[in-house]
């Protein structure tokens, strides 16, 4: 029934006990999802397309409120990296960084630090005093992800981030997201339609049926982390790949 931002030390960073919503118009878009989000854990959901995996997102970041069940999150650092990054045009990259700083009232000298950090971890840096129009859309991503990064998240919402961009880009990605889960020790849950990016990423993928989406089947993944880029490339990988293929035909049929 509600999603409650508390600043508890607990290693369950997000918790969700049989979570359904019913839109007003009677769209039922997810029944009874159980779902937990621990320190040290990246999750990812893969399900067909209009399960309910942004609704199950929206709902994490309390842009929803569950209309059955419970949706806790037990930090108010929260970070959310959507698949359109979202940037103010007339701001250049530094100052789009520092945005969720200043809106959270972070004094200046502060924030500009926190901001070169970020940029500096995301590989922006030189490109500073670029507008979001003479950005590329991995570069609008990154920065995208360096504004979050700003706040030190302890759990990080993604929705399709990387669903928009090119291939060899996207894996480009895929390594410094790990790069950066591994360094800063945030948690996070991932949405993808891309079944080798769910595993190549994460520590357990998550498999939701069709609408309304629930809960088919889980894998842990268990390749170590820092991940090696050449882990994509063994059959390990591909058995993992083709099984979670598998349970989501299933679940979708
Ligand atoms: N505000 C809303 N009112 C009514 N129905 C909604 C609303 N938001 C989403 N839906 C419906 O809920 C279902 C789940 O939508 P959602 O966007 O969560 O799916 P998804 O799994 O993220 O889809 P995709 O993979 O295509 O992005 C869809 O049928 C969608 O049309």
């Amino acid at each position: 029934m509600t999603t409650m931002p508390t600043a508890t030390l607990t290693d369950t960073l997000l918790d969700f006990e049989d979570v359904a919503m019913t839109f007003p118009d009677g769209t039922v878009a997810l029944s009874g999802v159980d779902l937990t989000v621990k320190r040290g854990e990246f999750v990812t959901v893969v399900g067909p397309s209009g399960c309910g995996k942004s609704t199950l997102l929206r709902i994490a970041s309390g842009l929803e409120t569950a209309s059955h069940g419970t949706a806790q999150v037990n930090t108010d650092r929260i970070g959310y990296v959507f698949q359109d990054a979202t940037l103010l045009p007339w701001r250049d990259v530094r100052s789009n960084v520092e945005l969720l700083a200043e809106l959270n009232k972070i004094p200046k000298a502060e924030r500009a630090a926190k901001a070169e950090e970020a940029i500096q971890l995301v590989g922006l840096s030189g490109f500073e005093k670029h507008l979001p129009k003479a950005l590329s859309g991995g570069m609008r991503m990154r920065t995208s992800l360096a504004r979050s990064l700003t706040l030190e998240p302890e759990i990080f919402l993604f929705d399709e981030p990387f669903g928009a961009l090119d291939e060899i880009t996207r894996e480009r990605l895929n390594d410094e997201l790990l790069r950066l889960f591994h360094e800063k020790q945030f948690a996070g849950l991932f949405i993808t339609h891309s079944v080798s990016e769910a595993v190549y990423l994460s520590t357990k993928v998550i498999v939701m049926s069709g609408r309304p989406g629930h809960i088919v089947d889980e894998f842990e993944v268990p390749f170590d982390m820092p991940r090696d880029p050449e882990i994509r490339f063994t059959a390990e990988f591909g058995d993992l790949v083709g099984k979670v293929s598998h349970a989501l035909r299933e679940g979708h049929a």
